[in-house]
């Protein structure tokens, strides 16, 4: 489904991501795990289409990536600070990225529902904790559908409750057949949920394979534990 060829970002030659190659499946949920710095964010803020790659491709189900037009619809990204206009209502914010894509209002009344968002619907977003405020940003990149989604950090500073409830979004988006790939600092926690893990190290990947094989490797003692 996602192919990815030589991509490459180099930030001031030593720091970014060199080339780095691999492929996707449909259906298939990845976490994407590394220290700060890894180049987690740089990738899937070029598979997002937010940043332009030095070199390399990306192709999915066919398309290259630089087609926007095609891609938009594709692809759902979730990044680490909330895309999200504070000063407007939980309603509104659905509603002007409803207008981009053209969806019908039925939509949003039934993400506000699935979300247990339906209380907070006229609330201003500047008011919302952090972990609701997860679900508006999460809610509004499933607004058109896309079939693949693009999560940076979406745990970031979430309590464990929290946690485990956008887990729970996630391992449901998984079962409703979306191609998912997540970035996360913590292994740890992601040992049931994803059915891949990628390790980037200083801007390479190091591991790609189950987290069960993970964790039985001394990768993870090494990155992690020493
Ligand atoms: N716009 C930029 N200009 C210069 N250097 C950058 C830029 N963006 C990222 N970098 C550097 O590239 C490297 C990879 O950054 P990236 O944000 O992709 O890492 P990350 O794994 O997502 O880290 P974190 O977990 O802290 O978000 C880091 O050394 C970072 O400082």
């Amino acid at each position: 489904m996602i192919e990815v060829k030589n991509l490459t970002k180099v930030y001031n030659e030593t720091r970014g991501l060199f080339p780095t190659s691999f492929n996707v499946d449909k259906g298939e949920l990845i976490a994407i795990v590394g220290h700060n710095g890894a180049g987690k964010s740089t990738l899937l803020k070029i598979l997002s289409n937010t940043h332009l790659p030095d070199s390399g491709s990306v192709v999915i189900d066919g398309i290259n990536l630089t087609d926007r037009l095609a891609m938009v619809r594709k692809i759902g990204f979730v990044s680490e600070t909330p895309n999200l206009y504070e000063f407007f209502s939980v309603e509104y914010n659905f509603k002007l990225f409803a207008k981009l894509f053209n969806i019908k209002k039925g939509r949003i009344d039934e993400l506000l529902k699935e979300f247990d968002l339906d209380s907070y619907r006229n609330t201003k977003v500047q008011s919302l904790s952090k972990g609701l405020k997860q679900r508006v940003n999460i809610g509004r990149s499933i607004l058109s559908d896309p079939p693949i989604l693009l999560f940076d950090e979406p745990t970031s500073g979430l309590d464990f409750e929290m946690t485990k409830e956008i887990f729970k979004l996630l391992r449901e988006f998984h079962t409703a057949g979306k191609t998912i790939l997540f970035t996360t600092h913590r292994p740890e926690e992601i040992k049931n949920l994803a059915t891949r893990l990628m390790v980037l190290h200083q801007g390479r990947i190091v591991f790609d394979g189950s987290p069960t094989k993970y964790f039985q490797s001394k990768l993870h003692n090494e990155l992690y534990l020493q």
